[in-house]
C-alpha cells in the first residue's frame, strides 16, 4: 500500500472539519476523493502533503485558529504525519494544489525548472522535462511565455507539469477541472490517466464526477468530513442515494 490514512481528524477551533477518516491508495492506482462542496476534500489533501502540520507548527498559512490534527498518514510504510511539506515532497509525495498557482511572472520553462529544484542531475532534469512536454506539447510551444498570460487550461497543465518535475511516486491533484471548458477538461483528464498509466500513483480530488469516473480505478466519497462510501465509479453510480445525494447526478 503506497498511501495509508489512519483515523485522520482535523479541527479548526471547535469546527470538526475531518472526522476519523481512514483510506488507502495502492501503488499504481488512480483513486479519486469526491463529494459535495465543503466536504473537506482539500483539507484531506493538505493534511497528506503536510500543510496542516506546517500551519500548526509555524502558526502561518491560511489557518488563523487553533488546529487539532490527529491520526496517522503513512507513505510507503513510514509515517509522514509529523513531517514538514518539503520533507514529504522530497520523499515523492507531491501536491498539485487548487487554483493552479504557477509563478505568474516567470516563464513556462522557468516554472518547470523551479519544479525540479531538488534534482541536481541535469540529464535527469532534461528527461523529466521531455516527459512533461510529451504529455503537454502546448507547454513546449509556449516555453518562453510568461505564465500569468497562459489560458486557464494551460496554467493547469503547467501546474501538473511543475509537480511532475519533482518525479512524484504519488501525485495528489486538487480540483484540476475547475473553471475549464468541457473539451479542455476531457483532454486534461486523459493526460491524468496517461500519467497513471506511466506508473505514477494518483490521488485526485474532483467535483466533476462524470469525467472523473471515466478515468479512475476507485473512488471514495466524503461528506461533512466523513467517508461514506467507496468503490468503482459504476458501483457508486448504481446506488441511487449516493448518486443523487452526494454525487449530484
Ligand atoms: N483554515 C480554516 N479555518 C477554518 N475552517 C476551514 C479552514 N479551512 C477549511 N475550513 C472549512 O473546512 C470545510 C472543508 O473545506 P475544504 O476546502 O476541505 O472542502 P472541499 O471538500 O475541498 O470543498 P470544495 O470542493 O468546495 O473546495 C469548509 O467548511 C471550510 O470552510
Amino acid at each position: 500500500m503506497l498511501l495509508e490514512i489512519k483515523h485522520l481528524s482535523v479541527a479548526y477551533e471547535s469546527a470538526q472539519i475531518i472526522n476519523d477518516v481512514s483510506f488507502h491508495v495502492e501503488e499504481g492506482e488512480l483513486v479519486s476523493l469526491v463529494g459535495p462542496n465543503g466536504a473537506g476534500k482539500s483539507t484531506v489533501l493538505r493534511a497528506v502533503a503536510g500543510l496542516i502540520n506546517w500551519e500548526k507548527k509555524t502558526m502561518k498559512g491560511i489557518a488563523q485558529s487553533d488546529i487539532k490534527l490527529t491520526g496517522d498518514i503513512r507513505f510507503d510504510g513510514h509515517s509522514v504525519f509529523n513531517l514538514m511539506p518539503h520533507e514529504i515532497a522530497a520523499q515523492g509525495l507531491v501536491l498539485c494544489p487548487e487554483r493552479r498557482r504557477p509563478f505568474k511572472e516567470m516563464t513556462v520553462l522557468e516554472n518547470l525548472i523551479a519544479g525540479g529544484y531538488l534534482c541536481k542531475n541535469q540529464a535527469e532534469l532534461k528527461r523529466r522535462m521531455e516527459q512533461v512536454y510529451t504529455w503537454f506539447p502546448r507547454l513546449k510551444e509556449r516555453e518562453n511565455q510568461i505564465s500569468g498570460t497562459l489560458s486557464g487550461g494551460e496554467q493547469q497543465m503547467l501546474a501538473i507539469g511543475r509537480s511532475l518535475m519533482m518525479k512524484p511516486r504519488l501525485l495528489c491533484i486538487d480540483e484540476p477541472s475547475v473553471g475549464l471548458a468541457k473539451k479542455v477538461k476531457e483532454e486534461l483528464f486523459q493526460r491524468i490517466r496517461e500519467i497513471r498509466d506511466s506508473g505514477i500513483t494518483v490521488l485526485l480530488v474532483e467535483q466533476e464526477i462524470s469525467l472523473t469516473f471515466q478515468i479512475i480505478d476507485r473512488s471514495y466519497i466524503l461528506s461533512h468530513g466523513q467517508l461514506i462510501a467507496q468503490g468503482r465509479g459504476e458501483e457508486l453510480l448504481a446506488d441511487d442515494t449516493l448518486r443523487q445525494s452526494y454525487l449530484g447526478m
